[in-house]
């Protein structure tokens, strides 16, 4: 079958304004006749001063023309408004439908895909971004509608009066539009470029404020962080560099296009002095002429937005075309949870760094990972994870590959405890919830208690109830980590997958964490990246993941016998403790 085609740019904002349509339609409408009414005005003083011309003195004439134009004027501002109103309910909803598809996207491309990715060009996508849509969908829409029909029914009316005269009071839109043509040249390009500057220095900038402390620690300040100031230069440059650029267009086009006048006037004056042009109609025409203008240089204003707004659904695009990670939607069977990887190759960006992994994890068995750093052991967690997809090869639970296996089955099987845990900006209690959604209070405590948290958050200002912070603001990291373990007995998964951090390596707090782990385990599957061998001898199994290949598997004592690297690495292990 073949795929249906991504549309792109304007094309696909129509996709997310259609079920909006008929707020749209409604609001052009609404639109074109705001502005219409908005020309009686001028109609009304064109009125008005042919009959003052004429000698007219009664006053109920000129009033009731006065309250035409009142009318009129009115109409404008009621009608206008309400088109407003209309096309931003619709646009509002578009905006957040945009984001809802994109924080979901999220949680469906590859995690490679989001942790390769610089947060800040997520957060530019899913926020800047997407607010941009708000001028083009929002007023584009019904007013540049509205703004090209009203001058083209006047145009059309002049036609109707003295069509010499129409055309001349068009004689200033041939220029405008050169003016026009000069400022667009190459806008799709320049456009891409300044959004690929804005893009880069919101990345640095994010990554600027990540990396504060170490900025601060080494006494640097923000402009010889070279990479942050270079981005935010290079994004004002360019800027500057396109205004001048479009600055003589721009001038040019402004003060030339509304000068209506500059034809009408003159060559009227010489068509009504050779008798072939009534006063009236040539008070009329010159009246009417001024309008045109207005409507067509507010129609130009947005012009600009329009060709922003191709790019802009172009990067949005981009994100949510990202391919999937397809899975099924109905439930695997599964024979137990053993874990098998077979011959299994992956690679980041095309750099291969699993070169044909074979390991077998048995149900209820404590598997260690170690090896020189860099070798691969947490990629080949993430892989039982199924945080990215494997180039070759299979991973497989319960002797179904996890590639058959719906995300949210998978997810159901394993705990992942990284080593540095996100705690949300919600209170401890949430935080610890969100391993069981469902979790009473009651549970909640329990967990924290095996977990060895309940002492230090009852420490806390307002105990369960103290908000964590964004990136776990006021904890430790040995408090996170033992939240994050609470969080993974919570979900209490039959499989869990442990990053042991490396940083938190007091006594006190890793006996504590190593009395949790053991109490989150008990009966359940543990595959536990090993930094510190002291805590993995007792494994069932040791992997020595060296280079992308398992080097050897078995336990401690006959690795120590077999395995030179394992014993290379003991060694250093011992050593290192004798200094300490
Ligand atoms: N997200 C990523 N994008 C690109 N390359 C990556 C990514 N994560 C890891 N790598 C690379 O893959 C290789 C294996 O990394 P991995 O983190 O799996 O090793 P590790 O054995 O867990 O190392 P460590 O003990 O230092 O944590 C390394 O060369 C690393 O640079």
């Amino acid at each position: 079958m073949e795929k249906p085609k991504k549309k792109k740019g304007l094309a696909r904002l129509a996709e997310f304004a259609e079920p909006h349509k008929g707020n749209y339609i409604a609001a052009v409408v609404l639109a074109v006749l705001g502005v219409a009414c908005g020309l009686i005005p001028y109609f009304a003083v064109s009125r008005i001063v042919i009959r003052l011309i004429a000698g007219e003195r009664d006053f109920s004439y000129f009033l009731l023309w006065c309250a035409v134009a009142a009318l009129g004027f009115l109409g404008r501002v009621l009608l206008h408004n309400l088109s407003t109103a209309l096309s931003h309910k619709a646009t509002f909803a578009v905006i957040s439908e945009v984001r809802r598809r994109i924080a979901a996207k999220l949680t469906r491309v590859p995690m490679g895909y989001v942790l390769n990715t610089p947060s800040g060009k997520i957060k530019n996508t899913m926020v800047e971004k997407v607010d941009s849509i708000e001028p083009t969908l929002a007023h584009v829409l019904p007013e540049m509608t509205s703004n090209l029909l009203v001058p083209f029914a006047i145009i059309l009316y002049l036609f109707v009066l003295d069509w010499r005269m129409a055309l001349i009071s068009l004689i200033t839109l041939p220029i405008g539009a050169l003016c026009y043509m000069g400022m667009m040249k190459d806008y799709e390009k320049k456009f891409g470029e300044y959004m690929a500057v804005g893009k880069h220095m919101n990345a640095t900038a994010v990554e600027y404020v990540g990396g504060i402390e170490v900025i601060k620690a080494f006494g640097q300040s923000a402009t010889s962080y070279q990479k942050f100031a270079d981005a935010v230069r290079a994004n004002a440059n360019y800027g500057l560099d396109w205004m001048r650029q479009c600055q003589a267009y721009f001038a040019m086009g402004l003060g030339i296009w509304p000068a209506v006048l500059i034809g009408v006037l003159p060559i009227g004056c010489i068509f009504y002095l050779n008798g072939s042009l009534p006063a009236p109609t040539f008070i009329t025409i010159v009246i009417l002429a001024l309008g045109i203008m207005a409507p067509l240089l507010s129609a130009m204003y947005y012009t600009d937005d329009i060709a922003k707004i191709g790019t802009v659904m172009d990067d949005i695009g981009a994100v949510l075309d990202e391919p999937e990670q397809i899975r099924p939607a109905t439930r695997a069977s599964l024979q137990g949870t053993d874990i098998a990887l077979k011959e299994v190759f992956f690679g980041y960006d095309g750099t291969e760094v699993l070169h044909g992994v074979n390991l077998n994890i048995p149900a209820g068995s404590v598997t260690a990972l170690v090896g020189p750093s860099g070798g691969g052991k947490s990629t080949i967690a993430k892989l039982i994870a199924s945080f990215w997809d494997v180039s070759g090869g299979s991973v497989a639970i319960g002797g179904t590959d996890v590639k058959n296996i719906p995300a949210g089955q998978l997810m159901d099987l394993i705990a992942y405890v990284a080593q540095d845990n996100y705690l949300f900006d919600l209170s401890v209690l949430e935080n610890l919830r969100l391993g069981r959604p469902s979790a009473t209070d009651e549970e909640v405590r329990a967990a924290a208690r095996s977990s060895g948290c309940h002492d230090f958050i009852m420490g806390l200002e307002h105990g369960y109830d103290t908000v964590a912070g964004g990136t776990g603001g006021h904890l430790s990291g040995g408090e996170r980590q033992r939240i994050a373990i609470a969080r993974a007995m919570l979900k209490n998964a039959p499989v869990v997958i442990l990053d042991e951090a490396t940083a938190y390596t007091d006594p006190e707090n890793e006996a504590v964490i190593q009395a949790a782990v053991a109490r989150l385990v008990a009966g359940k599957t543990l595959i536990v990246i090993a930094h510190r061998l002291s805590t993995i001898t007792n494994s069932d199994q040791i992997a020595v993941i060296d280079r992308g290949r398992v080097a050897a598997c078995a336990r401690h004592e006959e690795l120590l016998a077999d395995c030179p690297l394992y014993q290379e690495m003991w060694q250093a292990h011992i050593s290192a403790k004798d200094v300490a």
